[in-house]
């Protein structure tokens, strides 16, 4: 814990790039991950249908299932005490400050503003719970915005984000944000990466801002990226990132299929 602790303090204070080597992924280290994370879904689509297609399709059950439930703000917690009667199935988002990690909720939400954004990195500054949840039935799960790492960042959040991430029963799956014009990870992300290793936590990357990006460079930018966080993380990683863009919704239902599937909610088809 202390080590963990001194690591997110680092966060901060780092700015060298990282030129991992490539390290293949290994399905079989999910045998070690938390009792509770369900086994990982590979069958992810890394890369988004084309908009124009998207449009003329029906939507997917996934889709549908976050447009017939209701999204509301729960809590902002700031230790255990705060979200611990909190004990649906969980995800959280997690990322550098500026990254898009609000905006990414409120597209997954199909809520423009439940979630605040800005402009101004290190908006967000303390886990913020989030539910969906069905008048109809069950199917209630919890979404956390975490605060962003990096610019801006308070050396004070690392313990409650440490305690969070180390002792959270219900967390299913931590996504990773990367900005895609960034296209690789910087020494906060991989701190960062170092922690969800050492408290197995499930994680997937989502390559966000892909609005940016010629599409041309993605498949480029997503196995950079994947390379270099597995060999961080090997045994919580999954191997596929998922492009998206909160500004035109590319990926967003790719997204909330994982986020339904981790969940154990996918909507059989
Ligand atoms: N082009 C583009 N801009 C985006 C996208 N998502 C977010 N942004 C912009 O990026 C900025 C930061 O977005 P936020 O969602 O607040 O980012 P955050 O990671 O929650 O930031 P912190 O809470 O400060 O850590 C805002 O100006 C957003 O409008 C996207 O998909 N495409
Ligand atoms: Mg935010």
């Amino acid at each position: 814990m202390q080590a963990a602790r001194s690591t997110l303090r680092t966060l901060n204070n780092i700015s060298v790039l990282n030129t991992s080597p490539l390290i293949s992924w290994r399905s079989s280290r999910y045998a070690h991950t938390r009792a509770h994370a369900p086994p990982p879904s590979i069958e992810s689509t890394s890369r988004p249908a084309a908009t124009a297609s998207q449009k003329q399709q029906p939507a997917s059950p996934a889709v549908e299932f976050f447009r017939h439930r209701s999204a509301k703000f729960l809590i902002t917690a700031v230790n255990q005490g705060h979200y611990r009667h909190l004990t649906h199935p969980e995800v959280a988002f997690a990322g550098r400050s500026n990254v898009g990690k609000s905006s990414l909720i409120n597209s997954v939400l199909c809520s423009q503003k439940l979630v605040k954004t800005s402009k101004k990195p290190g908006h967000t500054s303390a886990l913020n719970f989030f539910a969906l949840s069905s008048r109809a039935g069950p199917g209630e799960i919890s979404i956390v915005d975490m605060p962003g790492y990096g610019f801006r960042s308070r050396n004070e959040w690392g313990d409650f984000i440490v305690e969070y991430l180390s002792k959270r029963k219900v967390l299913r799956r931590v996504f990773m944000l990367v900005e895609a014009k960034v296209g690789e990870l910087k020494s906060t992300d991989e701190n960062f990466l170092d922690l969800l290793e050492e408290y197995k936590v499930p994680a997937q990357l989502v390559i966000t801002k892909a609005d940016k990006l010629k599409s041309a460079d993605t498949d480029q930018i997503s196995s950079a990226v994947i390379k270099q966080a597995t060999r961080i993380a090997p045994s919580v990683l999954l191997p596929q990132a998922i492009y998206c863009s909160s500004r035109t919704r590319m990926g967003i239902d790719v997204l909330q299929a994982e986020v339904l599937s981790v969940c154990g909610l996918l909507p059989s088809k």
